[in-house]
């Protein structure tokens, strides 16, 4: 297996159209379907970087910018935005196709976590990945400051042992001054 991959080779794409039983009560995609969907194309990226089997660990962020109606071509696009040691983050962008007007809209991202593990479902290393165009490098950038604030959020790190975040967490002097006045 390659010791080091690039994002491009974790690239998945999958195009679907919107049928009846997906759809919400207003006649648009229904929002678990889409996670679903995100989620599946997420983890073949995530398969495709690592040559293994993986699990989603985290589900960092999902925005809904625009509906997708019945009938409409979905078109989900994924890769791996930055591996770590044995876990991976894949970022996904959502685009409704229409392909009689040639016009395509940006309706949703996704930004994953995944695990590589082995046959006992343990954590196995992984690949490192280099990112190559000016997207792919501002994703990569910015993954360790998505996966430290992920890893608080779960709980799996206090956020004073974080070093991109810290500040975030940390009581600006001027507070801590003005709480001692009080006393
Ligand atoms: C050749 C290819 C062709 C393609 C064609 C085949 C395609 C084939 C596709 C298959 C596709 C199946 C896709 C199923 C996708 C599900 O549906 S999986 C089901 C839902 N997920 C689960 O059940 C996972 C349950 N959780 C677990 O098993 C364990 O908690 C985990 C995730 C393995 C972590 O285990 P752990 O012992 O806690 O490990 P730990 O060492 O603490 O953490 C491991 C890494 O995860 C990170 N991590 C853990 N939690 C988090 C978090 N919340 N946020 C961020 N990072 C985290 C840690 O920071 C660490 O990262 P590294 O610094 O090592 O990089």
């Amino acid at each position: 297996m390659a010791k080091v991959k690039k994002a491009s080779e974790s690239l998945t794409i999958m195009t679907n159209i919107v049928l009846p039983n997906e759809t919400n009560s207003l006649r648009n995609l229904f929002g678990g379907e889409l996670l679903a969907k995100m989620d599946r194309c997420a983890s073949i990226s995530a398969a495709r970087h690592c040559e293994r089997r993986v699990v989603t660990a985290s589900v960092n962020h999902v925005s809904f910018n625009h509906p997708i109606p019945e009938g409409g071509v979905v078109v989900l696009e994924s890769k791996v935005s930055r591996a770590f040691s044995t876990s991976m983050e894949v970022y996904v962008d959502v685009w409704l196709d229409d392909p009689i007007n040639q016009k395509k809209i940006h309706t949703n991202e996704g930004i994953y976590t995944f695990v590589a593990v082995d046959e006992f479902n343990r954590p196995i290393p992984i690949p490192d990945m280099i990112p190559e165009t000016e997207e792919e490098k501002l994703r990569h950038a910015a993954a360790i400051r998505r996966k430290e604030l992920s890893l608080i959020l779960s709980g799996r790190m206090k956020p004073l042992d974080s070093i991109e975040l810290k500040k975030l967490f940390q009581e600006p002097e001027e507070t801590k001054d003005s709480k001692k006045d009080k006393k």
